[in-house]
């Protein structure tokens, strides 16, 4: 599973053209792994929410969801949410906004919950995660992905000191969004 994530990183660092700065990315994750359950009350006959709907704090998540649909990601207008089924011997991967930060908003944190559906009444699934190492947890994007098109959107953060108040601020924009000025020229 390391592997995978690894290469994951890989793809999306080299997709952006930041090859050099592999290296130390790598170096600076730190890999994790959550058991979940659901329950559904079986005398709700709708459909009921099992996890609110929120982005991951990580750079990515792994998700295994063991053949119980229930992944919902929203579409980026906030209009549909688009049902992640699961697929045999595959997995679905999200970013979170610690990616979506170093990225410099190149990669987006989707906002996703868990549904489950009569006639799901239990629902297991498994997450593999990558986020920052406690040693170096500043998220700060590469100067190569900040210019005058593309301003910086986060400002440079310490990962853990965001986790512990995320509930607070409710968005990673409202916690260190950078103010983008925009200036009207008149005639
Ligand atoms: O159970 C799932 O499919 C997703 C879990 C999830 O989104 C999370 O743990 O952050
Ligand atoms: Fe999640």
């Amino acid at each position: 599973m390391e592997e995978l994530i690894q290469m994951i990183h890989r793809m999306i660092l080299e997709s952006l053209g930041l090859e050099n700065h592999y290296d130390s990315h790598t170096k600076s994750l730190v890999n994790s792994m959550r058991f979940l359950k659901y329950y559904k009350d079986s005398s709700d006959n709708e459909s009921s929410i099992a996890l609110s709907s929120h982005q991951d704090s990580t750079f990515i998540s792994i998700v295994c969801q063991h053949n119980v649909e229930g992944l919902e990601v929203q579409t980026l207008d906030g209009d549909e949410w688009i049902h992640a089924t699961p697929i045999a011997n595959s997995f679905t991967v999200l970013a979170g906004e610690a990616f979506m930060a170093w990225t410099n908003g190149r990669i987006r944190a989707p906002i996703h919950q868990v549904k489950l559906t009569e006639p799901i009444e239990k629902r297991y699934a498994v997450v593999f995660s990558t986020t920052p190492s406690f040693a170096n947890d500043m998220i700060n994007a590469p100067e190569e992905l900040v210019d005058a098109q593309n301003p910086l959107l986060f400002k440079p953060f310490k990962y853990y000191d965001y986790v512990n108040v995320k509930e607070d601020y409710g968005s990673l924009k409202a916690y260190c969004g950078a103010l983008v000025t925009i200036s009207l020229l008149l005639p």
